[in-house]
Formats: C-alpha cells, structure tokens, sequence
C-alpha cells in the first residue's frame, strides 16, 4: 500500500482481496471490514488500490469537503472503456462533463423541453399505470415489469418526446439490451476484463457487451436521425431537439457538443434512470402492502389536501409532511444504489487524516449512511418517523444521501423524487395495496446487482371505495 493508505486485509497475487468479497453480495463483507479497519479502508480489486468510505463524516470530507479533488471517474474499468468518456456518468472530471452536466440539467428544468413540462408527461404516464392496475384490481400481479417500462417511458417522453404502449416490440427490444447490458457491464466478466487486461484480445463474452452497445446506440441514432428531419429550430420538444439547437450554437471547433456525446448522454438517463425509479417504486408497494396503517396516513393526508382535485401536483408535497416522510423512508430502506458511482481522486489528497494519492479509485458505500446508528431514530426499520420531528413536520436528517452528494450528485434527483411523489400519491388515492392473502412471508431482503432491487413479488390491488 502507497505510504499513509487506508489500512485494509493483505491482498493475494493477481486477484487482491476479490476472495474476500462475496460476488452475489459483497455489502455485508463491507460492513465486516468497515467493522474491522474503520470508516475509511482499502481494497485491491486484481493489483489495483480501492478506498471504500463509510459514514456520515467520512463520506462527507470526501463528496462535499473536498468535491473537486473527488469528482474523478475510474478510466480502466470496462464501463468507462464502453463509454469512452462520453456522457455524464462516466465521463471524467472536465469541461465535457461539466457541460454535458450543466446542459442536462437546464434541459430537464424545463427550459429546454418545449410545451409539455416533466410534471404533465409523469401524470401521462401515471394514467397508463393505473389503467394496468385497475385490469388487476380485486386480484393481484407482479408489478416489476410495468414499473420498469412506465420509469423507461418517462425517460422516453423527456428525450424522444413519445411514450411507447407497454407491448411495443422495439421499444421492449432496446429495454432488453439495456439490461442485459447494465447486467453484463458489472458481472463477473467485467472484473475479469478489469483485472486480467491480457485477455481483451480473446473472443470472451465481453466481447458480446461491446458489440450489444454499438446496436443500442445504432437504434437510438435512428431516432436521432428522424428528429433531425422533423425538427424546428429553436422549438424543442424534447431533449434531442434540445441538444441540436445546442449544437448549432456551439458548432465551433472547441466544442464538446456533437453527436456522439449526445448518443452516450440519451443512453446514460436511460441506464441512471430506469432501473434506480422502478426498484424504488417497487420498495414502496412493498412497505406499503404490509404496513396498512401507514398507507392509511398517507391516504388520510392526500384526500385532505387535495379535497378532490382530479391530480396532484408536486407542489402539493409542502402540504403533505407524513407522505413525504413516508418516501423517503422507502427510499432509505430501498437503498437503491447502495455503492453510488465510483469516484476517483483527481489529485493528490486526503481523507480523515490518510492520504490517497490522484488516480485512487473511492468507493462511497452510501448504504453504510442510510442505516448509520446515532444517525437515525429507527436504523433498521421501517419507520417514516425517521423523517418526522416532533410536531409531524417534516425534517431530512443528514446522513440521508441516497443520491450522493456534491459535485456529481445524482442528476436525475428533481426528475426522480418528482416520480416518485405523483406516482405513489396518485396510486395511493384510487387504489388500496394489500398483501395477498396466498403470498406467504413477505422478504424484504434486497437482490445486490448494479443497483438493489426487492425480491419479485405479488402486488394485491383494490379499487378504492369498492370492495
Ligand atoms: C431513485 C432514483 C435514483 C437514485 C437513488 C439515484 C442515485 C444516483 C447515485 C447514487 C448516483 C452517483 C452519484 C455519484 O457519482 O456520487 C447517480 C448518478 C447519476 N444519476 Fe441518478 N439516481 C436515481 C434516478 C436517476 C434518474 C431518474 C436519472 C435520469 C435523469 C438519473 C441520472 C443520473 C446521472 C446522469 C448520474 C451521473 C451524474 C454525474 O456523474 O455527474 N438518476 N444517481
């Protein structure tokens, strides 16, 4: 280890300390060594150094304190070499990135998305959702792939300007690639590919990734194309439309915007943004289905404020304190992307008194924040008074990050809890959730991959006000 690293286990030749990991689920073997070593300790994934962050004051020094020298992205991992520091997730700290990042951001805070606001295409989407439930209602179904599509669709909506039918064959086709591509991308292949470098040459499933991604992007450069000739310029309807009046603004040499960029950026929102919604909303039903009096609460407050307006608006959330609570509680327990992105260190720098040399891949475990002891009322259950102060007001306690926090904060976060409110609260109001009767235990353990997911379950649903 480099002079004043983070402590860590001795590494084995070639592998490092990837035995000591569990593949399936490495959090708990984290929550082992944290135990062990403390909040900030080492790792050797193959003969590379990894600092893993837990807790409040650690991840805080690092994300917040000391952002920029943080905001680095790792350029030797597979994900980065697909990505070819495009985009926004895997671009590294610079002027692209931050352009990029900026660019989207206004996008998405309505200034570049044309006549339709985010908040009238969620409440498109949110109708398609309820149609899907009311065909269950009295009975029960698996709602993961119908949360799955409608989070896709939504970022359909914002960058193509269309949502698809939930049976549309091309639009199922892209979701599969993208998947099985976010799958690939983190398995095992991918560390092999990440460790052992002599073996890229070889004909080995990760080849089949690579290939998969230049057919994603074929696709979406189609629809691209299409915008191209349908488009008028200066009046965007979406994000494609948006990202083209930008380009001939900005169509000087220097420039960091052109259409490869844009490729990775539509790509990007979709991979950050479909699977973390749709397992959110999945946590939700969960918590909900088998906590009737909180769903009560909810349902309670909602009717209340709306006193039968036919939707509500995000604006609507000041006036609900306990729902918003309860979000954020689901949110907690959900744990969705429980080891953020990876960060690397973009110069020489520190990190509670150890110094980490500039190209240090850190790993923030936000998962160690989300049930911190001393940081939370009820670490460990599901509880929306985490988020309550004593008067029912609602108040968000620091160690709250499951977006991350400083520079590279998630980018979705507006769009996300914007979802996940209109979602719930109109959900809440026309049906009830119920645990079915024939469903035995519920598990509320999480299934470990790119991001954490609940296991697959059944989702009882009622009509509200009939039996
Ligand atoms: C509940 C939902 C979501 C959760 C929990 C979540 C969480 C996160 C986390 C932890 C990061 C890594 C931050 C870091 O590097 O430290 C991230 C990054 C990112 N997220 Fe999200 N996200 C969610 C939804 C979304 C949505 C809907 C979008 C789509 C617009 C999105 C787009 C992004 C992008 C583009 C980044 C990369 C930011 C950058 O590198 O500068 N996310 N998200």
């Amino acid at each position: 280890r480099p002079k004043h690293f983070p402590p860590g286990p001795r590494p084995v030749p070639i592998l490092g300390n990837l035995l000591q990991l569990d593949p399936v689920n490495p959090l708990k073997d984290l929550e082992r060594l944290k135990k062990r070593y403390g909040n900030v300790f080492s790792l050797y994934f193959g003969t590379r150094p990894i600092v893993i962050m837990n807790g409040l004051e650690a991840i805080r020094e690092a994300l917040v304190t000391r952002t920029v020298e943080y905001a680095g992205r790792p350029n030797h991992t597979m994900v980065s070499h697909i990505f070819q520091d495009k985009g926004v997730i895997g671009a590294d700290y610079g002027s692209s990135w931050r352009e990029h990042r900026r660019f989207t951001l206004t996008t998405l805070r309505n200034f570049g998305l044309g006549k339709r606001s985010m908040e009238e295409r969620i409440l498109e989407e949110v109708s398609h959702i309820s149609s899907v439930l009311e065909r269950s209602a009295g009975g029960s179904m698996d709602p993961q792939h119908l949360f799955h599509l409608a989070s896709s669709n939504i970022i359909c909506s914002l960058i193509f300007g269309e949502r698809f039918e939930y049976d549309d064959q091309v639009m199922l086709t892209l979701i599969q690639s993208l998947q099985s591509l976010n799958k690939e991308a983190f398995g095992p292949w991918a560390m092999l590919y990440e460790i052992l470098p002599i073996l890229r040459p070889l004909p080995l499933p990760f080849w089949n990734t690579f290939q998969k991604w230049d057919q994603i992007r074929e696709y979406v450069g189609k629809i691209v194309n299409t915008h191209k000739s349908s488009r008028v310029a200066g009046e965007p309807r979406d994000l494609i439309d948006s990202y083209l009046d930008q380009m001939d603004k900005t169509s000087d040499v220097g420039s960091t915007f052109n259409e490869s960029q844009m490729l990775s950026l539509l790509l990007d929102l979709f991979l950050a943004g479909t699977d973390t919604t749709s397992n959110t909303l999945r946590s939700a039903m969960l918590y909900l289905m088998t906590n009737q009096d909180v769903q009560d609460n909810c349902h309670r407050e909602i009717e209340k404020v709306l006193q039968g307006r036919a939707d509500a608006l995000f604006e609507d959330r000041h006036a609900m304190p306990y729902v918003q609570a309860m979000i954020h509680e689901v949110q907690r327990m959900s744990d969705t992307a429980p080891l953020s992105a990876f960060h690397t260190t973009c110069c020489d720098t520190k990190l509670q008194g150890y110094q980490l040399p500039k190209g240090t891949t850190v790993i923030p475990n936000l998962s160690s924040l989300l049930h911190e002891e001393g940081q939370w009322k009820f670490p460990h259950e599901f509880k929306p008074e985490n988020f309550l102060d004593k008067n029912g007001e609602f108040v968000k306690p620091e160690a709250f990050l499951p977006f991350a926090a400083g520079s590279r904060v998630c980018l979705g976060e507006g769009l996300a809890r914007m979802e996940l409110f209109l979602i719930l609260v109109t959900l809440l109001r026309r049906f009830q959730f119920v645990w079915p009767e024939d469903a035995g235990v519920p598990d509320f353990n999480l299934v470990f991959g790119g991001t954490q997911a609940p296991k697959p379950y059944h989702l009882g649903v009622r009509l509200r006000g009939s039996e």
